[in-house]
């Protein structure tokens, strides 16, 4: 744990469902080795799951089962430890490469730009030679310039105490907007290639895994079960997914079920399958004898309660040598990182789904009605009398903010992208007025965005298109108060008292969750914002022409939408807003400005 991460505290547990074959599944870390600072539910830290993962797999030793670790991507992206260090990355390789993964694979954001994906290629990939699996993703080489796979397609490998046989593959969703140095083959693609059909004849597994960065609601999985199923007709299935940053559990048939588990460190994802068939030479007898395959998830709160729970060990019995130095070295790369350097201090909470759009609480009203007007109001166009349209898209924000301290944590916690804002000079008011619509509303830019693959809103909002019961009705506004601080110390004799925090739905039920919470309501919000620069309150007359600006990053999909309101404009009609300043600067300069950092504020 962190030093000044938050105690962990009690809460009403459900046990572990240990079986025959167990795993541990993470995804979407985005960066977050140093778990959450200001939230006691997923306090602990990588050195942790370090320690963790080592009781576990002691104690599948010691019966005779199996422990498998899996992360399915994103590891990049989205914490100031990997984005405010320089080279970006500089310490996440070294990190992530201390817990012992079995099966690893990429996502989405490991190929945004290419020298991320180069990083895979120069570090995650060699780290966990052999366990690295890419299906359907290639890389030209950086070194020889050719297109090749970034890691095996598949891996064939039987399990160390019960020697059950595995085929697992590595795959990625069918993403578009990766840089030009990776190429990724659509799912409906690659299970027609020579090597995938050839795999599936196998007849001597016990399960197959597919793991990988993909909802597991998606098309892709749906396909990928369907083509396995009829060639391998009565072999187990176990899918784990990733990216649309929930927990979820999906059962596809009476074999074949998938765990996804989450984001940010926030859970660990545990999986277990007993009555497999164990066709390898296996050192244990089965641990169970059990005929019939059963299935079993829990998503556990990734903080020190509920990992000293599970392993069945204390305070003092917790912590390994290994585990501590990894926190250590998280810390000190924290401390070289400066992130403790503070900006100003959140008069007030500010939340990315917890309060519906727009209100007073909503991130997305503060950065409409005052941290955009008033960082573009300030430039010479707007001061000169210009108008101005500012559109951002929902998913470039990344976290809530807290009450208190804006330090340089936090910045990279809400923004962590490089993106800047560009602008179209002078567009036809008709026109730039319309733009935010196409955006947000059923149509023909929402089909190609749906054609693409890509989105413009959180992962966990956009993957409310499987599952609109995530939902939480409007009329529930506050029906269950949400108290950041309600998680009160416990006297000796008293049970523990549920809090906010995650009550999952999934396929199975409602008994998911390792810890039994109350329930945090969850609002819809659209693709796009849009603030309004330059006018005034009382102008009668729309004006003629607005200069459109807009995150960088949507660029493709603010062209199209002016195309189809029958304005043709290229990147070459764009120009960069403050010399290509990122968003994520814009708003550091912001709370500098505006939000004051006297301590007694801070509290
Ligand atoms: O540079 C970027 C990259 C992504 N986004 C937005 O992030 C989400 C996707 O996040 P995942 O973690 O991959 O699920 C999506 O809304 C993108 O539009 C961004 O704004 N800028």
């Amino acid at each position: 744990i962190q030093p000044e991460a938050p105690s962990p505290i009690a809460a009403p547990l459900r046990e572990l469902p240990w079986a025959q074959l167990n795993f541990l599944h993470t995804t979407d870390i985005h960066g977050w080795w140093g778990g959450h600072l200001q939230e006691a539910s997923f306090s602990a830290d990588w050195g942790d799951y370090v320690s963790f993962a080592k009781h576990l797999r002691d104690k599948a030793d010691a019966d005779g089962s199996d422990l498998l670790l899996i992360d399915t991507g994103d590891r990049v992206e989205g914490n100031a430890i990997y984005d405010s260090s320089k080279p970006r990355g500089k310490f996440t390789y070294e990190i992530a490469k201390e817990q012992s993964i079995d099966l690893i694979s990429s996502g989405n954001h490991e190929l945004y730009k290419a020298n991320t994906a180069e990083g895979e290629f120069f570090h995650t990939v060699p780290d966990f030679k052999g366990n690295y699996l890419a299906s359907n993703l290639d890389i030209y080489n950086p070194v020889s310039g050719k297109l090749e796979p970034l890691a095996p397609r598949f891996k064939k490998f039987t399990t160390k105490n019960q020697g059950i046989r595995i085929l697992a593959f590595g795959f990625i969703f069918d993403f578009t907007g990766n840089a030009n140095n990776t190429v990724v083959q659509r799912v409906e693609d690659t299970v027609k290639e020579e090597w995938f059909k050839e795999s599936l004849k196998d007849k001597d597994l016990d399960l197959i895994i597919v793991f990988g960065h993909v909802d597991i609601r998606s098309n892709e999985y749906k396909l990928l079960f369907s083509n396995i199923r009829s060639s391998q007709r009565d072999t187990p299935i176990q899918f784990f997914g990733g990216h649309s940053h929930i927990r979820d559990y999906k059962i596809f048939d009476s074999k074949s079920v998938a765990l996804e588990s989450g984001r940010y460190m926030e859970t660990l994802g545990f999986m277990s399958i007993d009555g497999l068939s164990t066709g390898g030479t296996k050192k244990h007898a089965p641990v169970s004898q059990k005929s019939k395959i059963a299935f079993s998830r829990r998503y556990i709160d990734n903080n020190l309660y509920s990992l000293r729970h599970h392993s069945n060990k204390d305070e003092k019995t917790f912590p390994t040598d290994h585990g501590e130095n990894v926190s250590k070295a998280i810390g000190d790369a924290r401390k070289s990182l400066g992130l403790g350097e503070r900006y100003g201090c959140a008069p007030q909470d500010y939340w990315v789904s917890r309060r519906p759009y727009p209100h007073r609480e909503s991130i997305f009203t503060w950065i409409e009605n005052q941290l955009l007007p008033q960082s573009i109001g300030k430039s010479k166009r707007i001061k000169n009398g210009g108008k101005a349209l500012v559109i951002t898209n929902t998913g470039a924000i990344r976290f809530d903010i807290f009450k208190g301290a804006f330090t340089k944590d936090t910045k990279f916690l809400i923004s962590p992208f490089t993106s800047g804002i560009r602008y179209v000079k002078d567009v036809p008011y008709k026109a730039a007025s319309q733009v935010l619509k196409l955006l947000n509303n059923e149509g023909p830019i929402m089909l190609e965005l749906m054609e693409n693959n890509a989105f413009l809103q959180p992962p966990e909002v956009f993957a409310a298109r499987y599952r609109p019961h995530i939902f939480s009705s409007p009329d529930r506004i506050y029906s269950t108060p949400f108290e950041k601080h309600a998680q009160a110390p416990m006297a000796a004799d008293e049970e523990p008292k549920p809090f906010p925090g995650y009550t999952t739905q999934d396929d199975a039920g409602e008994d998911g969750d390792d810890t039994v919470h109350e329930r945090i309501e969850f609002y819809n919000v659209p693709n796009c914002i849009q603030s309004t620069v330059g006018f005034q309150q009382n102008d009668f007359y729309e004006p003629d022409t607005v200069d459109l600006m807009y995150n960088e990053f949507i660029q493709q999909w603010i062209l199209l939408a002016l195309e189809y309101v029958g304005h043709n404009y290229t990147s070459d009609d764009t120009e960069s807003f403050a010399h290509g300043k990122s968003f994520t600067d814009i708003m550091t300069d912001w709370v500098e400005e505006h939000w004051s950092t006297k301590e007694e504020t801070c509290l």
